[in-house]
């Protein structure tokens, strides 16, 4: 029997490439906002122990979610970068929720779509150094020379886009986040800082439909998986 794992989900950047009047984690998507609706994916789940969402300092609109009192969802403060408001979240799991050895998961509030099933894949895979969620290129890949020409077409064979849920043992991915905030190595995903300190995360397959609201462009597209009932715990 697996032990329930706790997931952090970072909900404390501004939205700047959405172009929206809000932090568009609390743009609706057909009635619910997008951070409420990727809450809902994990908040009654049997193999999820509770729910850390990470707010801006400034935060003013959580108080209106429907997840504001619900007994496993717990708010803390985030930080300027991403990475910083995944390692508050662990050091609040760790002080206030005696979380340690155990994996725990990160997810976008900006991935509102994530199945139940591909959640199931990523808590029951059983990998000794972490594991994200990724899919596999679909497209030719050009790496870009500094003038905007083409420097090389990339074997995209071996290229897989990252995705969340990311997994890790809460002690160990604090100690990495650490590390790269000392040395200065900027990263965008967990997996990253794992990586800097040696790791080697497993790769499981994610889905296409987990996508990650960033463009305006990419709220048409969530609309559209919704209406359609794809992922969504609810329409
Ligand atoms: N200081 C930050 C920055 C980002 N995030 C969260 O990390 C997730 C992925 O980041 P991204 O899609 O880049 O969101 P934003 O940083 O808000 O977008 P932008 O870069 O366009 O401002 C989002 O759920 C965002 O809320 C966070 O918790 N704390
Ligand atoms: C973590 C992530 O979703 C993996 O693809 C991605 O790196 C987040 O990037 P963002 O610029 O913080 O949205």
């Amino acid at each position: 029997m697996i032990q329930p794992l706790w997931v952090i989900i970072p909900a404390a950047g501004i939205g700047q490439r959405m172009k929206a009047d809000c932090p568009k984690q609390y743009l609706s998507l057909l009635g619910k906002t997008i951070l409420d609706r990727t809450v809902a994916i994990f908040v009654n789940h049997p193999m999820i122990a509770g729910v850390a969402v990470g707010l801006g300092e400034q935060d003013g609109y959580w108080a209106d979610s429907s997840w504001v009192s619900h007994p496993r969802v717990f708010t803390y403060h985030g930080g300027m970068e991403r990475s910083d408001t995944v390692l508050k979240g662990l050091e609040y799991l760790l002080q206030a929720q005696q979380v340690t050895e155990q994996d725990v998961l990160v997810h976008d509030a900006a991935r509102p779509l994530l199945s139940q099933s591909a959640l199931e894949r990523i808590i029951l895979h059983q990998g000794v150094q972490g594991a994200i969620l990724a899919m596999p290129a679909r497209d030719t890949i050009k790496q870009q020379k500094a003038n905007g020409k083409i420097q090389a077409t990339l074997n995209r064979d071996a290229i897989w886009l990252a995705q969340t849920p990311q997994k890790f043992p809460a002690s160990d991915l604090l100690q990495a986040l650490r590390n790269v905030q000392t040395q200065g190595v900027a990263i965008t995903d967990e997996c990253s800082a794992m990586e800097y300190t040696g790791w080697q995360p497993d790769l499981v397959l994610g889905e296409s439909t987990n996508i990650k609201v960033t463009f305006p462009e990419d709220l048409f597209i969530a609309e559209a998986l919704v209406s359609h009932n794809i992922n969504s715990i609810s329409k």
